[in-house]
């Protein structure tokens, strides 16, 4: 252990592992036919095997003339056919050369392909190539991209629209998808009102209940609105046992010490509760619960802590169930635009923006503070014990890829 490890709070890697665990003991398996138009976002619930070579034939890369190596001796050749793309070739008629226009298939007996502003056409027809020539030049050959039977996409792919394009050059009309999880979200906290209602005193508006379901619904969830849970021990039950058909109830607010805790309390008395204190910063406080076999993460009430607790673990934890194997966020090191003296205890996620080559830090790091969130693209990851003079390098996390 070193030194600059806190006590009794738990590393960033134990929490995700442990959550990572849990996410493969309860795998969702159904799985669900789905054409390629409706599946962007969704898991790949069987590998992508392809059924043909890909390109499925030798094509030219150019527009120009396709001839056999052998056929050229440094004279003219003769234009024995046109190919255009679509058109099937007859096979290369010997000592000639053919027109041939990008991705129309090579004639059998072609293995070069020269562009056309190499080439001169000569007032009796015939082509003269004015540069050397080597076989297999411009020529994209069968299977070259892909060979049937290869394994293209692994079970467990989200596929993006990247990935539906692949699928699609290789003929797939349709996929087999993992089910859309089933997630509610509950917000606690007697001071939330929701957009649209009249702020009372001492009430706030619930943001992480907006935030929390429309990212959800990216990430191809059906989400179950479970609205904002009373401080009241018998409705905090009701509502629990309401949501017994979901695969996941994401929480907010109430894990800390507060005394108005029901939601803890029920799960404590009927279900299970584990309560994480995390080395990280913001987002200390994670509970682990289920109920009625339903599983519970319970994320801390403050927004930025909701969206860095949400982003590194149970974004993570939600994908590995679904079978995604890469379900880290990506990392990257760039130049800080800042200087850190003072070494945390725990790891600091910082919002960020990416400006000529640098990480500028938003001006309020308050975990209260959702505008800093809108502000930034990314979050800087700061490890625990560590200080920074400007221009050092520091973990660069960007949103983008976190928020699809
Ligand atoms: N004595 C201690 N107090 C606190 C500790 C601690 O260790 N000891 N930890 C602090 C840290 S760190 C965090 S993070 C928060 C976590 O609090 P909770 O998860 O229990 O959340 P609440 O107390 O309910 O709310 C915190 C904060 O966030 C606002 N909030 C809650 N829900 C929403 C929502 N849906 N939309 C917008 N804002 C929300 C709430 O009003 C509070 O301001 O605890 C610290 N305290
Ligand atoms: O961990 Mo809290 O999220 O620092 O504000």
């Amino acid at each position: 252990m070193s030194g600059c490890e806190h006590p009794g709070l738990m590393p960033l890697e134990a929490a995700l592992e442990r959550l990572l665990q849990l996410a493969e003991a309860a795998p969702i398996r159904e799985r669900e036919i789905l054409p390629l138009a409706a599946a962007c976002g969704r898991v790949l619930a069987e590998p992508l095997v392809a059924e043909l070579d890909l390109p499925p034939w030798p094509n030219s890369a150019m527009d120009g003339y396709a001839l056999r190596l052998a056929d050229w001796q440094d004279e003219p050749l003769r234009v024995s056919q046109r190919i255009f793309a679509g058109q099937a070739p007859a096979p290369l008629e010997p000592g000639t050369c053919a027109r041939i226009f990008t991705g129309a298939p090579l004639p059998e007996g072609a293995d070069c392909v020269e562009m056309q502003e190499n080439a001169e056409l000569l007032d009796d027809g015939r082509v003269r190539f004015l540069e050397r020539l080597t076989a297999g030049q411009h020529v994209r050959p069968q299977g070259q991209e892909t060979r049937q039977g290869e394994t293209v996409l692994a079970a467990g792919t989200r596929l993006s629209p990247v990935e539906l394009g692949l699928c699609a050059t290789l003929g797939a009309a349709e996929l087999s998808v993992v089910r859309r999880p089933r997630v509610a979200v509950l917000s606690t906290g007697d001071e939330l009102v929701e957009p649209g209602q009249p702020l009372g005193p001492g009430q706030i508006y619930n943001s992480n209940r907006r935030l929390l379901c429309s990212w959800l619904e990216q990430l191809g969830c059906e989400v179950v609105d479970g609205g904002i849970l009373p401080d009241d021990l018998a409705l905090t039950r009701a509502r629990l046992t309401e949501l017994n058909a979901v695969d996941l109830i994401v929480s907010t607010g109430g894990v800390s010490v507060g005394e108005a805790d029901f939601l803890g309390q029920v799960l404590r008395e009927d279900g299970e509760l584990a309560l994480w204190k995390l080395a990280i910063k913001p987002g200390k406080p994670l509970t682990f619960g289920r109920y009625q076999g339903v599983p519970l993460l319970g994320l801390p009430g403050n927004p930025a802590s909701t969206l860095v607790t949400f982003a590194l673990l149970a974004r993570p934890y939600l994908l590995r169930r679904l079978g995604v194997e890469s379900v880290e966020p990506l990392r990257f090191p760039v130049p800080a635009g800042f200087a850190w003296s003072k070494p945390g205890s725990r790891r600091e996620f910082l919002r960020a923006r990416f400006e000529q080559g640098r990480a500028l830090l938003y001006k309020n790091q308050s975990s209260g503070v959702l505008r800093g969130v809108a502000w930034a693209d990314g979050l800087v990851e700061v490890r625990e014990g560590r200080t920074l003079a400007e221009g050092e390098l520091v973990d660069f996390i960007p949103l983008s890829e976190l928020l699809v």
